[in-house]
């Protein structure tokens, strides 16, 4: 990667690969206590929560086990297309267990509205969501997160398995992309 050119599509580092690594750790803490003698499955969304999945199952002090859906809200833009569609099933029957459903970002709350309710229909002993990121000011859809690293104002970030365009997804730190880049 080009990183002077990568540096000017951006506008201001939000996160740090330090200050993210350092909440992750929190968060861990936080439910290793929560779920503690519990079964837990973590379902990472694809492909945006592939960092957070890592780097938070990792952290974790404890037995965990790792499965992922795919689904598609947003197709190649900045905008939610409002329809949610299951690209990649669950490997795993989750009945009768405990699974947090792990994600990088809450914008508009429809993909995981839509998934939280999918994932309920299947009998699980319970639901509930860690995002990396939210978003107030966009939600659209009631959606209840347990664990939530940060609050955001509501502007398009990339970067730490955020996308423009399949771009920007390996950067270390969270970034707001520069307006020229999608306008
Ligand atoms: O709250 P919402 O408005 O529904 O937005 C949140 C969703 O958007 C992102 O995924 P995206 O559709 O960009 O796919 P990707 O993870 O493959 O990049 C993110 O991973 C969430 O799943
Ligand atoms: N890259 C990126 N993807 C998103 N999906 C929903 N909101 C966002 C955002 O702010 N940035």
């Amino acid at each position: 990667m080009d990183s002077a050119a990568v540096e000017n599509d951006l506008v201001e580092t939000l996160f740090t690969e330090k200050q993210i690594q350092d909440r992750l750790g929190e968060l861990a803490q936080e439910i290793e206590r929560d779920y503690d003698g519990k079964d837990l499955v973590i379902v990472g969304v694809l492909r945006g929560a592939v960092m957070v999945m890592a780097d938070l199952a990792r952290a974790l002090d404890r037995h965990v086990e790792m499965d992922w859906m795919a689904v598609s809200s947003y197709g190649s833009g900045t905008k939610s297309s409002g329809v949610v569609r299951i690209l990649k099933d669950l490997d795993g029957d989750i009945t009768g267990r405990h699974v947090l459903i792990v994600d990088e970002i809450i914008d508009t709350g429809l993909t995981l509205s839509w998934l939280t309710s999918n994932l309920g229909s299947r009998g699980p002993a319970s639901v509930e969501i860690c995002t990396l990121l939210r978003k107030p000011e966009a939600l659209q859809m009631p959606v209840e997160a347990k664990y939530v690293g940060w609050d955001i104002p509501n502007e398009f970030v990339v970067g730490y398995g955020l996308d423009y365009r399949e771009r920007y997804r390996n950067l270390r730190d969270i970034a707001t992309l520069a307006p020229h880049v999608y306008s």
